[in-house]
């Protein structure tokens, strides 16, 4: 019903019919169609920087709202009610971290801190407190809380735009899993790969099976596209890239079209510009860019390394989002200089994700700006 609160409908868990999607200009352009404008959402568009998201989190402790589908798909919807009309997708209220719980690690969300587990894997034998996959572990169950939000705000969407689901990638969650929280160093879960690097390469086989599994029930449940979080990528060198990043994520991606050719995957390997020949041929459609690469580069790299191959690689991003922080003029002028600068295949983002700092006006402004300046072009 047009006009109508979405989240005051009942909970609806049903996956064998959903409302017919009205917007399917991020599908489109993330299958490499042309189209008549850059799709645009936001990494972290549901968040701090939003008072309707703080005023829900005032209520709930944060995982607290991932585990309970009413609040999940409200704070899903938040962003959409507010810019109503510029946003061509959703992406589902959780967070990477749901999988190393799922694993069997505490985690907290301390405010003003950040993730912290208060027993973070310390050496290799305290991988014996992971549950495991072979022992009856089951991914589906443990992450029911996730595919119930999301089968319940596919519903609530009314089908105004598609909703994305995501994961974190193996070395970023391993790292995290280590490291305990954030890092400025990483030097635990480094001293892992340099030190114990087959524990390095189960640990990583182990995430990735998890997390392949997950993201095909996200789909079940109704996502209708992905999207995996290297957030640590460029803590690794390219050559270490090469052996503990890129293989866990092609793995993951392999077994995910295998499943589901049809749905459209992205891949975020924050920091990593040196990779992106091989993040090209690897089996993911879109490849998500922070603001440290300039976009005419990219398009060129990934065009040559798919030439003579049949596929188009998407390119999505590639804001810097302290941006925001400007003046609306300096936020418009960029964002046309970066829509342009992509060029058709684009899918318009931020570099990274929105920051609590920002004001929901400036983003806005950004997303107003992508869809005028595909317009002018
Ligand atoms: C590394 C990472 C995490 N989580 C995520 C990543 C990968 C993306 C990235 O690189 O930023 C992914 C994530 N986290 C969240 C989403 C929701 C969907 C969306 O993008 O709108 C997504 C896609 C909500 C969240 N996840 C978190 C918040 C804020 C915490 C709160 O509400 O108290 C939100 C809205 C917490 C979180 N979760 C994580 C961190 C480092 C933090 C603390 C950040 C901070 O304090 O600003 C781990």
């Amino acid at each position: 019903m047009p006009g109508e609160d979405p989240s005051s409908t009942q909970l609806n868990f049903d996956t064998t019919s959903f409302p017919e999607l009205q917007n399917d200009l991020y599908l489109r352009a993330a299958r490499g169609e042309k189209t008549e404008r850059a799709p645009v959402w936001c990494m972290r568009q549901a968040g701090r920087y939003l008072p309707e998201f703080r005023a829900i989190r005032v209520e709930h402790d944060f995982f607290r709202v991932c585990r309970t589908p009413a609040l999940a798909t409200e704070v899903t919807i938040q962003p959409l009610r507010r810019y109503a009309g510029l946003l061509d997708a959703a992406i589902i209220f959780s967070d990477i971290l749901v999988v190393p719980q799922a694993m069997g690690m505490q985690v907290e969300m301390v405010p003003g801190k950040g993730p912290h587990f208060p027993e973070p894997l310390r050496d290799p034998q305290d991988m014996s407190r992971l549950v495991d996959l072979e022992e009856g572990f089951s991914v589906d169950k443990e992450l029911d809380y996730v595919y119930r939000a999301i089968t319940n705000t596919r519903h609530a969407l009314q089908g105004q735009v598609p909703l994305l689901g995501f994961a974190g990638a193996p070395w970023t969650l391993m790292a995290y899993m280590i490291e305990g929280g954030g890092s400025k160093t990483f030097a635990l879960a480094k001293t892992w790969l340099f030190k114990h690097p087959e524990a390095a390469h189960e640990l990583l086989t182990r995430i990735a099976d998890v997390v392949a599994a997950y993201l095909v029930g996200q789909i079940r449940a109704g996502a209708q596209a992905l999207q995996l979080f290297e957030s640590w990528a460029g803590e690794l060198g390219p050559a270490d890239f090469a052996r503990f990043s890129l293989p866990y994520l092609s793995r993951i991606a392999a077994f995910v079209k295998q499943q589901a050719p049809e749905v459209p995957l992205t891949v975020f390997a924050k920091g990593a510009h040196y990779a992106l020949e091989q993040l090209a041929v690897s089996p993911f459609d879109v490849i998500s860019l922070d603001w440290t690469i300039d976009p005419r580069d990219a398009r060129r790299r990934v065009d040559e390394a798919c030439a003579g191959l049949s596929k188009k690689v998407v390119l999505q991003g590639n804001l810097d989002p302290t941006l925001l922080f400007g003046s609306p003029d300096v936020i418009r002028s960029r964002t046309e200089e970066m829509c342009r600068a992509f060029g058709p295949a684009h899918i318009a983002n931020l570099g990274h994700g929105m920051m609590p700092t920002h004001d929901p006006e400036h983003l806005r402004v950004f997303l107003e700006s992508v869809h005028s300046a595909s317009k002018k072009s």
